[in-house]
């Protein structure tokens, strides 16, 4: 391999983002000796040090020479492995996953749930996700977007149509809450509690019992964090059990949550979408409107019950920016209907022939469709 096909693959190496391996790098290691460049026999040949060289590394000390190669081997590409070849960001210890709330909240559980080895990258707003991704800060996004308990996390279906990020996967996460205070403060100390609202809906049963006054915060590690920088002796928060250890607080009670089973959806979303397959339970989820007329939606449903296609979850949301449409009705002059999106997930990937099929003819009823993602489906708890 001569230095230009060297170059090349240093150019594809950098492109898949696997550490610097620019040409320039490889002054830096022709210049270091001529050591152990032994990912391949031709390129340490082109590689040999000139005897002159020889002589001056032999005159070095051992401990001069571990100096240096440690030095150098920090510039030197990282070797290819199973787990890049494979392709799994799941065992990537670089992936970014941007989430909203602060370290210790249920979302970056989410993240963790996913992406165990992942870098969090905690964000203000749910849109600063998005962001995030969007602008290269972040490579995913995990987004709540509904809870057994609550339903329907609403304005993270309008955000999802605002952007043009992909769902690449979900995730579905049964939080235990937690009732955390102050080391040596006791449950008949606290007058208030706070968190996240859904964690103070999730727990009104404990919380009418406990009589305490609620305060709702923007996440649920964001109370903790308050109670312990504070130092609020009288207050204690909703959150878990990691964001106990994260902010020095005490567990007072655990599975505080009314249902025992209290999960969360999260979505995750990519700035490219993944190509579907057929190897285990796909999802996949879009959204649209339709032509007005009677019996479209039964119209719309029925392309997937005449494929045996699963409905798994069917959401409206009122158009934001053109709520009303003006229809004319033969009975009463114009009326003014709103205007629906309606979000629907179906339990079958976009590989199939049948989905495809589905598609094509709804896209006859629609005046809007577009396919948010196709994901392998979180059957863990
Ligand atoms: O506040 C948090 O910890 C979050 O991650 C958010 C969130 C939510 O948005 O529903 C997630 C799960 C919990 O049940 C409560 C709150």
């Amino acid at each position: 391999m001569g230095m230009n096909s060297l170059a090349v693959l240093g150019n594809c190496v950098s492109q898949l983002g696997l550490g610097g391996f620019p040409s320039k790098s490889f002054g830096c290691l022709s210049g270091s000796s001529g050591s152990t460049l032994a990912f391949h026999g031709s390129v340490k040949k082109s590689f040999e040090p000139k005897k002159e060289q020889q002589q001056i590394v032999s005159q070095e000390d051992d401990h001069n020479v571990s100096k240096r190669l440690h030095k150098d081997l920090s510039f030197f590409p990282r070797s290819i492995t199973d787990s890049v070849l494979s392709n799994n960001p799941k065992d990537d210890p670089n992936i970014r996953i941007a989430f909203k709330g602060l370290p210790g909240c249920y979302s970056e559980d989410a993240a963790l749930k996913m992406y165990p080895k992942c870098q969090s990258v905690p964000c203000d707003r749910f849109e600063d996700t998005f962001k995030a991704v969007e602008l290269w800060l972040a490579d995913k996004a995990v987004l709540p977007i509904e809870n057994s308990a609550g339903g329907s996390i609403y304005w993270n279906y309008d955000l999802l149509l605002c952007h043009r990020l992909h769902i690449v996967g979900e995730v579905q996460l049964a939080a235990n809450l937690c009732l955390l205070a102050l080391p040596g403060i006791r449950e008949e100390q606290l007058r208030r509690v706070l968190s996240h609202h859904q964690a103070l809906a999730s727990s009104d049963a404990f919380l009418s019992k406990l009589g305490t006054i609620q305060e709702d915060v923007d996440d649920t590690a964001g109370a903790a964090q308050y109670v312990a920088l504070e130092g609020l002796r009288d207050a204690g928060a909703i959150a878990s059990a990691r964001a106990a250890a994260m902010y020095g607080l005490n567990i007072l009670a655990e599975r505080i949550q009314d249902d025992a089973e209290n999960i969360t959806r999260f979505l995750v979303l990519a700035r490219e979408p993944i190509i579907p397959k057929l190897d285990k339970a796909y999802k996949t989820s879009i959204v649209f409107t339709l032509h007005e007329g009677p019996g479209i939606l039964f119209k719309a449903l029925a392309v997937f019950a005449l494929r045996e296609i699963n409905l798994i979850k069917i959401e409206s949301r009122p158009q934001i920016k053109q709520p009303v449409r003006v229809v004319d009705d033969s009975n009463m002059g114009k009326a003014k209907y709103f205007d629906y999106l309606f979000y629907i997930d179906f339990e079958a990937s976009m590989a199939e022939p049948r989905a495809q099929s589905a598609l094509e003819q709804l896209q006859e009823l629609t005046t809007f469709l577009r396919v948010l993602g196709c994901y392998a489906m979180d059957t863990t708890l």
